[in-house]
């Protein structure tokens, strides 16, 4: 059974609850990088083992988390033997702005899946942007390159809004179907 893992850094709780609702949608293991940048024990393995593998940070100074930039530089060590090649790999961030620079955090985990030999799955969803859609809508922010949420500055990640939630789980769906239509 092809399987997918959810691969993400969150600082305060905020990118974590969207890694929360990708991994629900995808029906997959999620995989926390820890405060000094690191996977817990047998994580390396669990990557090498996933059919698709999506990344997910919080855009900080207008890239991701130094701690995901960490984990990246170490998959150098698959990278040598392109052990990662013909996996699907997705993206997902959140940031305080409404723009944020987010794009820049998905166009670093898309140049990440692409040195790694990897194939690149986009959200696939029209965005939301009518006069009458709100951020309960998904795809609110209007992003095609992976799942962009947004938390104000003084929100909880308790107050992820729900179209950004509904984004990642959409995201996380996508992805599995994929991973299952292409088999493992
Ligand atoms: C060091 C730092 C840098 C940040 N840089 C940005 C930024 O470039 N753009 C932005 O919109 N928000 C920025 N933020 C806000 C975070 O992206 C936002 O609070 C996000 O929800 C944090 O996710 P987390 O709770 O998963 O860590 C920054 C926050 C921190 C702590």
């Amino acid at each position: 059974m092809p399987h997918t893992i959810v691969v993400y850094h969150s600082g305060y709780g905020h990118t974590q609850r969207l890694a929360q609702a990708v991994a629900e949608g995808a029906g997959a293991q999620s995989i926390a990088i820890d405060a000094d940048g690191n996977l817990p024990e047998g994580g390396w393995e669990a990557l090498q083992a996933a059919q698709a593998i999506i990344f997910g940070a919080p855009t900080y100074m207008g890239g991701p988390s130094w701690q995901f930039k960490k984990f990246a530089d170490a998959s150098s060590k698959p990278w040598f033997s392109q052990s990662w090649k013909d996996k699907l790999f997705a993206g997902f961030t959140c940031s305080a702005s409404v723009n944020g620079d987010k794009q820049v955090t998905l166009d670093y985990f898309f140049h990440l899946a692409m040195q790694h030999g990897g194939l690149w799955v986009g959200l696939g969803h029209l965005p939301s942007n009518t006069k009458a859609a709100t951020r309960n809508d998904a795809n609110w922010i209007g992003t095609f390159s992976g799942a962009a949420a947004q938390a104000p500055a003084d929100a909880s990640a308790g107050e992820m809004f729900a179209g950004d939630l509904e984004n990642g789980r959409i995201l996380g769906q996508r992805v599995a179907q994929l991973a299952a239509r292409l088999g493992a």
